[in-house]
């Protein structure tokens, strides 16, 4: 190994990508969010590797190389680590075997944020009683059930409306509102299909009903712990549609959110982006969840910030300093996703988007479409935040993914 060393430490000092002192990074998931965190690696010349269940995911297609590999399956996570050797493990999903992670960490490999971090908020079982019963944050009520007997007395306990969650799925997948007790057997199913990992537990959790959702990115790196300006956001079905950036607090709400953010990325540890959600209501913050890793409602900051949150979580991990993260501009993000699943279809409208002003799309890439599945994302910016968001919604709304007709 040859370094340099001018003041600086070892750790960030690496050779070109595919020799022997390259900095080596390994992206467990490859979706979306893992190609925007491939292209700013590259960016500081970092060799990247995409694992993930299918051929041709997002990041796979911008990264060095990649692997396709069960990642549930601990035996095939470890074997690709020993052989990839790399310096740095980057969970891009939480359905990964987090018990793979632990031993590796143990064996001197670095996961991101921690191995810990990735196994508590694999499920949400780990996070919620940890936020809850350990830190004592506030959370809505909550229970756990294995059978759908279970649910109908969790679901007794708590009353309706409730959501009902499978305790290992992301992006609304397998989630339900259950509005009156004859809904708990639609629910128990729902969650039975949806989930992401072969697990019938669920949480089921008292509806909150909050006059907003935010995303709080807390970023934890050398420099300290940075938080980035709230992202407001709204969901359908359990799924981000629309996101902006600022979302205004009265100084007492942000300094709550802060708190908890602090609280619980203390909690977890290690250095990266963190994606707090939480629940803004007439009492107070409440939290919801935490990715230890950038968050889908973030992708606005493309378009907000200095830093988008993909490249603050490369400098993070890296060991690289954060002195600061500016807000350039307001703006605003909303998804395109398909209707249908299909392998043999087009991404339209984006010259129409494009033709909106300060305004960017993202198209993912991915192979094939399901109903539902995230496909791109339009980014605006505006002086005025709801012009942002009404341009950005409109760009959406010109995208369009369509069976492609051979016949044309
Ligand atoms: N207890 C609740 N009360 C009211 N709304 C809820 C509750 N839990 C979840 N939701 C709504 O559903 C959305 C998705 O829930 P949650 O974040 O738990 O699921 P997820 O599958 O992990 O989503 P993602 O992976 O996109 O973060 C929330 O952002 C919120 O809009
Ligand atoms: N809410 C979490 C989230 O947005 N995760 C992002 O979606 C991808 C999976 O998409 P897919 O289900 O379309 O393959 C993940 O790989 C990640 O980039
Ligand atoms: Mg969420």
């Amino acid at each position: 190994m040859w370094y340099t060393l001018v003041g600086g430490n070892r750790e960030v000092v690496w050779g070109a990508p595919f020799s022997a002192q390259a900095k080596k990074m390994l992206l467990l998931g490859s979706g979306e969010l893992g190609k925007e965190v491939v292209l700013e690696a590259q960016r500081l010349g970092v060799e990247t590797i995409a694992v993930d269940r299918y051929e041709h995911a997002p990041a796979m297609q911008v990264a060095h190389r990649s692997h396709v590999i069960d990642m549930l399956d601990a035996d095939s996570l470890k074997q690709i680590i020993h052989q990839e050797k790399p310096d740095l493990i980057v969970p891009e999903i939480e359905a990964i075997a987090t018990e793979a992670l632990l031993e590796l960490e143990e064996e001197g490999y670095r996961v991101v944020p921690t191995a810990r971090a990735a196994r508590l908020t694999m499920d949400r079982e780990g996070i919620r009683r940890l936020a809850a019963e350990k830190l004592g944050l506030k959370v809505a009520d909550y229970r756990f059930a294995d059978s759908l007997e279970e649910l109908k007395k969790a679901v007794a306990v708590l009353g309706t409306p409730c959501v009902v969650k499978p305790i290992m799925s992301s992006s609304g997948k397998g989630q339900s509102v259950c509005r009156t007790e004859d809904d708990v057997e639609a629910c128990w199913n729902a969650a039975m299909e949806g989930g992401r990992a072969k697990n019938s537990r669920v949480i089921v959790e008292s509806f909150v009903s909050f006059e907003s959702e935010i995303t709080l990115l807390t970023v934890r790196s050398v420099s300290g712990t940075t938080f980035c300006k709230p992202i407001g956001h709204i969901q359908k079905d359990g799924d981000y549609v629309e996101s902006w950036q600022p979302h205004e607090l009265s100084p007492d709400q942000w300094k709550e959110a802060e708190l908890i953010a602090k609280a619980i990325t203390d909690e977890l540890g290690g250095y990266g982006v963190f994606g707090v959600e939480l629940f803004v209501t007439k009492d107070g913050i409440i939290f919801s969840e935490v990715s230890p890793r950038p968050h889908d409602t973030g992708m606005v900051t493309m378009i907000t910030q200095d830093l988008s949150e993909f490249a603050l979580h490369v400098r993070a991990i890296l060991g690289l300093p954060i002195p600061s993260v500016e807000l350039l501009t307001p703006g605003a993000s909303a998804t395109l996703k398909a209707d249908d699943a299909s392998t043999n279809f087009t991404v339209g409208g984006i010259e129409e988007a494009l033709s909106l002003p300060r305004t960017q799309v993202r198209v993912f890439g991915k192979p094939e479409t399901r109903a539902g599945r995230r496909m791109a994302v339009a980014l605006s910016a505006d002086g005025d935040l709801q012009k942002a968001r009404n341009t950005a919604k409109h760009a959406a709304s010109l995208l369009k993914v369509e069976e492609y007709d051979h016949e044309q």
